[in-house]
């Protein structure tokens, strides 16, 4: 059982794991979100080859999924999983805490993300080839936006989402369970505290943000067909690691 001292400490913990390693701030993405895409800059972009572009994002996320390491590397108990565990967690999580940390640098009046410095529309990915890929995670990103969490709901969304104790091949699935329903209760108790209860029926389900990600590994699957080399000599270790 945990006492308001643990359970004030692990609070602490989580949103200061988050708050340490959120990459952007949030006054920051807010000042940048009415700087859009010239049509021209849009175009320009939007001819860009599908084998550059996909390097551009791939390096850009990557950046971004460091910053989520180094968020699982600071939630107490994350690194005294044992390291296959670990890798586990971080593999089926990392593009999940992308999505939610995505919806930090969307704007949902007029449906767009930052990209490169200012915020791009769907249409800018258009090279890409991976449409459903990215109006899906645009979908995702306007329904978290929706809910409007605070930093602090979402440092406990993200820690929440990433110990998830029911995946396939966790070795020690106990401890993973533990320090989810840890960190469960310490969000159920700030919720309670911010009269902020009935978000926990409407952040989105499990299986959709896990739906997003699969999609984004079949996309990838297709690229690799498409460019065999580019995969392994230009994307970054990190993310051949996470996702190929
Ligand atoms: C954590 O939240 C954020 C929010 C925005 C950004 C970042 N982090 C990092 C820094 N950044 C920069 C420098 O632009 C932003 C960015 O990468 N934006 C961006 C990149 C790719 C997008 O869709 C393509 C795509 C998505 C998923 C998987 C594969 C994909 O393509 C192959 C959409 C937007």
């Amino acid at each position: 059982m945990l006492s308001a001292t643990e359970l004030e400490l692990l609070m602490q913990n989580v949103v200061f794991a988050h708050q340490e390693t959120c990459q952007f701030r949030q006054e920051n993405l807010q000042i940048l979100r009415w700087e859009t895409f010239t049509p021209e800059e849009m175009q320009s972009l939007q001819q860009k080859p599908m084998d550059q572009m996909w390097e551009r994002c791939v390096c850009h996320i990557t950046d971004a999924i460091q910053y989520i390491v180094e968020f699982a590397k600071r939630l107490s108990g994350f690194m005294d999983l044992n390291p296959n565990d670990q890798i586990v967690l971080l593999k089926a999580g990392a593009m999940e805490l992308l999505l939610i940390r995505m919806s930090r640098a969307f704007n949902w009046y007029n449906s767009t993300v930052f990209f490169e410095g200012k915020y791009a529309q769907l249409e800018l990915f258009h090279s890409l080839g991976c449409h459903d890929l990215i109006s899906s995670m645009f979908e995702f990103c306007q329904s978290l936006c929706a809910l409007n969490l605070s930093e602090h709901e979402m440092a406990f969304f993200s820690a929440m989402t990433l110990l998830d104790p029911s995946l396939h091949w966790l070795q020690e699935r106990h401890k993973v369970d533990t320090l989810y329903r840890k960190i469960h209760l310490a969000f159920r108790n700030l919720l309670q505290r911010t009269h902020r209860e009935f978000i926990l029926t409407k952040l989105p389900e499990k299986e959709k943000l896990s739906s997003i990600c699969q999609l984004h590994l079949e996309k990838l699957n297709i690229f690799r067909q498409m460019y065999p080399s580019i995969a392994w000599e230009r994307f970054p270790p990190l993310y051949k690691e996470l996702f190929i």
